[in-house]
C-alpha cells in the first residue's frame, strides 16, 4: 500500500489535516492494481439507508455477498454513549451523530485504498445533511462514487418489522421520532435509488440489486 495522495492531475492537492483520516492515519491512494482494474475505473461506496427496520442489513448484507464486496454494518461504529441512549429509547441528537457519520466515510475509504473494488456500507442517514456528510467521499478519494439506496416503508411497517427482530438495541419505540425527522432524498438528490420494502425480503434484495445494476451500467455509458 502506498502511503500518501500523489498530486497528480486526477487528484486535488489536499491540505496536510486534509489528507489525513480523524484518527491521525494517512489516506492513501486507492489507485493499485490489485483488483487488476485500469486506473480510471470507479469505486463505489453503495449506502443502504432508510429508518430503523427498513432492511438495511438484510439488503446489505445481500448485496454485498452478490457482488462481493465488504460490507460495513454502521451499528458497530457507534460509540458505546450512543447505543446506551438508543437502548434506552433515547433518539441520537445531530451531536451524537457527526463523528459516527464521519467515521463510517473514512472507514468506507480506508477500505477501498485496502484494495476493495466499493462497499455496501449501512446507515439510516434520515436527514440530508447526514448524507452529505457521506458525498464528501469523493473530495477524500476521487475516484468514489456514492450511491444510496433508500429503502422505504410505512411507519406500521417497520414498527412491526423492529418489534419482531430480536437481539438488538434499537427498540420499536424509536421508529416514530426516526419517521418524524426522516428527510426522504428529493429529486435533486441523483445519486438515490429507491426501493419500496413492503414486498417480501426477497422481492426487495431482487429489485435492489436490479437497481444498482442499472446505475452501474448507466455510469458506465455515460463515461465511454
Ligand atoms: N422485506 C422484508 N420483509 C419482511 N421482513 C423483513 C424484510 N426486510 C427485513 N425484514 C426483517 O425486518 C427486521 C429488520 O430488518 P433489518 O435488516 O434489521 O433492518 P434495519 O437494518 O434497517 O434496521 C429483521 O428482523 C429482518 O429480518
Ligand atoms: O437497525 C436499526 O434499527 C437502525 O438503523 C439503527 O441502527 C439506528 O437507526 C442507527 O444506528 C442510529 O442512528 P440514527 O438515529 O441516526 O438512525
Amino acid at each position: 500500500m502506498s502511503t500518501s495522495i500523489p498530486h497528480t492531475s486526477d487528484h486535488l492537492p489536499l491540505s496536510s489535516s486534509a489528507s489525513k483520516l480523524a484518527n491521525g492515519a494517512p489516506l492513501t491512494n486507492g489507485h493499485t492494481s490489485k483488483n487488476n482494474q485500469p486506473e480510471t475505473t470507479h469505486h463505489h461506496i453503495w449506502l443502504i439507508t432508510g429508518p430503523a427496520g427498513c432492511g438495511k442489513s438484510t439488503v446489505a448484507q445481500f448485496i454485498a455477498k452478490t457482488m462481493n464486496l465488504p460490507y460495513l454494518e454502521g451499528d458497530e461504529y457507534h460509540p458505546t454513549a450512543n447505543i446506551d441512549k438508543m437502548a434506552k429509547g433515547i433518539p441520537l441528537s445531530d451531536a451524537d451523530r457527526w463523528d459516527w457519520l464521519t467515521n463510517l466515510r473514512e472507514e468506507s475509504i480506508r477500505k477501498i485504498h485496502a484494495g476493495a473494488q466499493g462497499v455496501v456500507l449501512t446507515c439510516s442517514a434520515l436527514k440530508r445533511k447526514y448524507r452529505d456528510v457521506i458525498r464528501v467521499a469523493p473530495y477524500y478519494s476521487h475516484d468514489v462514487l456514492v450511491h444510496f439506496v433508500y429503502l422505504h416503508a410505512p411507519e406500521d411497517v417497520l414498527v412491526q418489522r423492529v418489534g419482531a427482530r430480536k437481539g438488538h438495541y434499537m427498540g420499536a419505540n424509536m421508529v416514530h421520532s426516526q419517521c418524524m425527522i426522516l428527510e426522504p432524498p428529493g429529486p435533486e438528490e441523483t445519486d438515490v435509488i429507491t426501493v419500496d420494502v413492503s414486498a417480501s425480503v426477497e422481492e426487495v434484495e431482487a429489485e435492489a440489486l436490479a437497481k444498482i445494476r442499472e446505475a452501474v451500467k448507466r455510469e458506465l455509458v455515460r463515461d465511454s
